[in-house]
C-alpha cells in the first residue's frame, strides 16, 4: 500500500513523519529501521508516526534510527506542530504544547525531573552531578525532559572525542534505558553543545538535549534562563524556571513529501 510522507528536520536532525490518524499503520523495530537507512530506506534519525490520541489532539510516536521507541523529541515536536498545526501532542513522554510563532516554533515540554529512580539509574545516587566519569568526561548531571540525558560541561567542546565516548557511555549498565550523552561549553553568549543521541549517535541537533542541558546549566547557576544554545545545526533558545515546564523556541523545516509502498 503507498504511504504519503514527509521528510523534515529540525537544524539538521531529520525526521520521516508518516501520518497514520486515518489509516493506522503497524509500527515495528525493523520497519522503523529500514525507513531510517540512509541506503535501503529514505533516511532519518528518527522515524515519527502520528495516530488519534484520547488526551490531546494527536499523538506522536518516535523510533530511533536503531529502532527503539522513546518518550521525546524535541526537534521532530517542533516539526508535528509545524506540519500539523496541533497545539498539544501526546507523547509516551507526556503531553506536550507547542505554538508556531512567525518563522519559529515553540514547544513547551515537561517539568524536568532529577532524582535517580526518574531519570533512571539502576541504583540510587546523587544527579547533581553524577559522582562517576568516562576517561575526561565525569561528573555529569542527570536530567529527565521525558526522556533521559547526561550533561557534562566541559572547558573546550573540540577537545572531547564524543562519538568515541558516546557509545560506552550511553549503553553503561548504570542507566537501564540507554541515556542521551550532552557535551557542553558555557560561555558569554550561551552554550555550545555537541549530543550523541541514544539510538541514533551524533547527530547535528538535540532539542531535548538541549532543553536537558540549559535546565542543568540554571540549576547549577551558570547561566539564567532564556538560554541560547548553539549546535552544529544551529541555535536553540531554551527557558526554564524551577517547577515549570522547560520551553524551546526554533526553526522547523519541510524538505519534501514523498510516498513509499508499506
Ligand atoms: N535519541 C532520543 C530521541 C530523539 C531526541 C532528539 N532528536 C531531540 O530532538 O530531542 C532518545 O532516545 O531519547
Amino acid at each position: 500500500m503507498l504511504r504519503q510522507f514527509h521528510k523534515m528536520h529540525g537544524l539538521g536532525n531529520d525526521f520521516v513523519i508518516l501520518d497514520g490518524r486515518e489509516s493506522p499503520l503497524a509500527m515495528t523495530e525493523a520497519l522503523a529501521r529500514h525507513l531510517a537507512d540512509r541506503r535501503e530506506g529514505i533516511g532519518c534519525d528518527q522515524l515519527i508516526l502520528l495516530e488519534p490520541s484520547n488526551t490531546a489532539e494527536l499523538r506522536m510516536r518516535i523510533f530511533n534510527a536503531d529502532g527503539s521507541e522513546v518518550e521525546s523529541c524535541g526537534n521532530a515536536s517542533r516539526c508535528v506542530v509545524k506540519l500539523t498545526g496541533a497545539g498539544t501532542i501526546e507523547t509516551a513522554g507526556g503531553v506536550i504544547h507547542g505554538d508556531v510563532t512567525g518563522a519559529e516554533v515553540e514547544v513547551s515540554l515537561i517539568e524536568p525531573r532529577f532524582s535517580w529512580n526518574e531519570i533512571p539509574l539502576a541504583y540510587a545516587m546523587p544527579t547533581d552531578p553524577v559522582p562517576m566519569g568516562w576517561e575526561n568526561l565525569d561528573r555529569p548531571y542527570a536530567v529527565n525532559v521525558g526522556n533521559p540525558h547526561l550533561v557534562f560541561f566541559v572547558e573546550d567542546l573540540d577537545d572531547i572525542d564524543i562519538e568515541g565516548l558516546g557509545p560506552a557511555i550511553e549503553t553503561d549498565p548504570t542507566f537501564p534505558e540507554r541515556i542521551n550523552v550532552n557535551v557542553a561549553e558555557v560561555g558569554d553568549d550561551g552554550i555550545r553543545l555537541k549530543t550523541f543521541e541514544r539510538g541514533a549517535g551524533l547527530t547535528r541537533a538535540c532539542g531535548t538535549g538541549a532543553c536537558a542541558t540549559a535546565v542543568a546549566a540554571i540549576r547549577a547557576r551558570r547561566l539564567s534562563s532564556p538560554v541560547r544554545v548553539t549546535m552544529p545545526g544551529g541555535t536553540l533558545v531554551i527557558a526554564w524556571e524551577p517547577g515549570q515546564p522547560v520551553t524551546m523556541r526554533g526553526d522547523a523545516t519541510h524538505v519534501f513529501e514523498g510516498t513509499i509502498d508499506l
